[in-house]
């Protein structure tokens, strides 16, 4: 049967990256989606920001929702301090799977937990099962209807601290109205956009970063 393009985006790291150097594995995939087939990573242009976000916060304890093939896993936790943790959720097995190779491929996978699962379950088990009071930063890349309630349930489990940093990635295509609404208008968010494009294409798309306020 057909391969699937999880399957050959990891087929494309494989082949054109070193193990153990997350850069090559950014680049191979970089490459293999601009030229060859078109995939929803954050790409180069949003994940310079993203990079610049992850140094200026430096965080201890990060969060992502939507791991998909863990090219923002990589990017994230290539710049994490030693001792810091990553934890991604994803809930398709399959995606999921291949994300772990990814991450392995690049060496990272010491600072990386995978957790395969609904983020509407996992986020209000991650306190108990995890050991994780608060999170530095969260990165928000899974359905864009999902962003808002699983901000909301992230808020009601005392997951978020004074200072904690939310960064969306698709807010302005395929775009989150409603959670930018929210983050934009609540006091306890100050919230600034970071205007860029779609990964891999002229359309404009852009990350919203909020730091909540308490
Ligand atoms: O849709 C986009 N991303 C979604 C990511 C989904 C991944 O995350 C996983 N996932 C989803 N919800 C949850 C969940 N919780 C919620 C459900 O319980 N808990 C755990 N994992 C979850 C999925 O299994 C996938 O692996 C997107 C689209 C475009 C795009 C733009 C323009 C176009 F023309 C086409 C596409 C560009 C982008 O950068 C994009 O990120
Ligand atoms: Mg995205």
């Amino acid at each position: 049967t057909r391969s699937t393009r999880p399957q050959r985006l990891l087929g494309a790291v494989q082949k054109n990256a070193t193990r153990g150097d997350p850069g090559s594995v950014i680049q191979a995939i970089d490459h293999y989606c601009r030229n060859k087939e078109w995939a929803m990573n954050v790409g180069d242009e949003k994940g310079c920001i993203l990079d610049s976000v992850v140094s200026e916060v430096n965080p201890a304890t990060v969060l992502e929702l939507g791991t998909y093939c863990g090219y923002s896993t990589v990017r994230i936790a290539r710049l994490l301090p030693p001792h810091a943790k990553l934890i991604t959720l994803e809930f398709n097995p399959a995606v999921a799977a291949i994300a772990r190779q990814v991450i392995a491929w690049a060496g990272l996978e010491d600072k990386v937990q995978l957790v395969e699962g609904a983020s509407g379950d996992f986020i209000p088990r991650i306190k108990e099962q995890f050991g994780v009071k608060t999170f530095d930063l969260v990165f928000l890349d899974h359905w864009k209807e999902y962003y808002l309630p699983d901000t909301k349930l992230m808020e009601e489990c005392g997951l978020l601290r004074k200072g904690s940093v939310l960064l969306a990635d698709n807010v302005v295509c395929p775009g989150a109205p409603d959670y930018l609404e929210y983050v934009r208008s609540s006091p306890r968010y100050e919230s600034r956009y970071f205007k860029s494009h779609l990964e891999y294409t002229k359309v404009e798309d852009g990350l919203e970063k909020s730091v909540f306020l308490g």
